[in-house]
């Protein structure tokens, strides 16, 4: 059967699945339609101004504080571990973390490759992950982030309490902290990027003079419709709380939500819909124009992260060097690719790969790059298709974890894509 999804981001939905589960004019009212309980979850300070305040009222077989125990959960390569000590300025970059050999579902194929700050101090975390088994029978959430879940390889199907939601390479989904879900894999094998979320919730931008419309328009942005499991059985509910994971046993699915309404809900979004914006006269511009979502810090224009993607668009700029520029950013920068080649490096960063530029590390375009791009004919417009990178990009450094470091799959030689940059100087030489 095919998903069913409402349309646009931050409203306030209602929904139910079966009719009149939703109760009318009261939240919580002495007994609830069906003989369901009623449950609120709040995503932000109940005082919160009312335009950022999101929270949904849940209507549920049973609450979410039936379940066993919590008891440690080991699991080594799925952290906050960011480390205190030094760090290096080197430019990093990873081929694909590989597919496994052994049975791993989503929540065990996680691999943590950097961040900063930390679940109550704000900033992000990065992880990859690679699977090829089903959550079957085990529930996750995460106590500490909002989950921005970036697809490479292999569908997703997300089964949370608030509804289904499939997405697809180039489609993202976004994941309110605490919201109990369970992830299969359609395809068998599925691999990808996690931004965990530890700031304010993500958010679309303002537009300024682009005006109403562009970048990322809210109606594209898709959330489920309530969908309920009345399952009982031996199963596993893992929490992500401060850093570590925790399990517990729990007797029936906590995905028992029959109706709800609210504003704080999953959603997932293509990609492929963003309306990008450029130059048509010179220059490449900062690349703060291709913004899908931010998690805004204190400071005004400084964001906690910026969610970048580096979609298909024409290159029509004169007299301009067309890729990315040389560059030093105040900013970090963690980039990943979800489909065919980036503009600015002719090889080695490949779909499933990544790269970490920490703030005022040097780099840009390789040196394969450099020279076509500098004697490319600018008479004719160029097309960039077949491509799909993105960016997650922080404020604060962006601290690389030691299994990140010490990965196989790290490109120990990444530095050589700029050693064949030719000296062109020549002061008798104007141009
Ligand atoms: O480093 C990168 O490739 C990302 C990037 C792209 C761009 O077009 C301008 C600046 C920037 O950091
Ligand atoms: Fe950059």
């Amino acid at each position: 059967m095919s998903l069913q999804y409402m349309s646009g981001f931050g409203n306030e939905f209602a929904t139910e699945a079966l009719p009149g589960a939703l109760p009318v004019g009261r939240n919580s009212p002495q007994k609830c339609p069906y003989g369901l309980y009623a449950e609120q979850l709040s995503g932000t300070a109940f005082t919160a101004p009312r335009g950022a305040n999101r929270r949904s009222w849940l209507y549920r077989i049973r609450p979410a504080a039936m379940h066993g125990s919590f008891s440690p959960l080991a699991h080594s390569r799925f952290h906050n571990d960011f480390g205190h000590g030094p760090v290096t300025p080197e430019q990093l970059r990873w081929s694909p973390l590989p597919l496994p050999q052994a049975p791993t579902d989503w929540l065990d194929g996680l691999f943590t490759m950097a961040g900063n700050g930390g679940p109550s101090a704000g900033g992000m975390g990065v992880h990859v992950y690679a699977a090829n088994k089903d959550m079957d029978g085990r529930y996750f959430y995460d106590a500490d982030g909002e989950l921005l879940i970036v697809p490479q390889q292999g569908r997703l199907r997300i089964a949370t309490e608030l509804g289904v939601l499939e997405v697809e390479p180039q489609e993202i989904a976004l994941v309110p902290r605490g919201i109990r879900f369970s992830v299969s894999l359609p395809d068998g094998q599925a691999r990808g990027y996690v931004c965990e979320n530890f700031g304010a919730l993500f958010r679309l931008p303002d537009l300024g003079p682009i005006g109403s419309n562009g970048l990322a328009n809210p109606r594209d942005f898709l959330t489920p419709v309530a969908a309920w499991e009345d399952r009982e059985g031996g199963f596993e509910l893992v929490a992500k709380f401060q850093g570590g994971l925790w399990r517990a046993d729990i007797g029936h699915s906590p995905l028992d939500v029959v109706a709800w309404h609210g504003n704080y809900a999953p959603c997932k979004y293509d990609l492929r819909r963003f309306n990008t914006i450029g130059s048509i006269s010179y220059d490449h511009p900062d690349p703060s124009i291709f913004l899908v979502l931010h998690s805004p810090s204190d400071t005004p224009g400084t964001s906690n992260i910026d969610f970048v993607i580096f979609p298909p668009r024409w290159l029509v700029a004169q007299d301009t060097f067309r890729p990315p520029w040389f560059h030093r950013n105040i900013a970090s920068e963690f980039m990943g690719l979800v489909h065919g080649a980036y503009d600015a490096k002719a090889e080695g960063f490949v779909p499933g790969g990544a790269s970490l530029h920490n703030s005022m590390s040097g780099h840009g375009p390789d040196a394969a790059t450099f020279e076509k791009a500098a004697n490319a004919d600018l008479s004719k417009p160029d097309v960039i298709t077949d491509t799909m990178a993105f960016m997650f990009e922080s404020r604060h450094v962006i601290r690389p974890t030691a299994q990140a470091l010490e990965a196989g799959h790290r490109q120990r030689d990444y530095r050589q894509c700029w050693a064949g940059l030719r000296k062109h100087f020549d002061p008798g030489k104007r141009g």
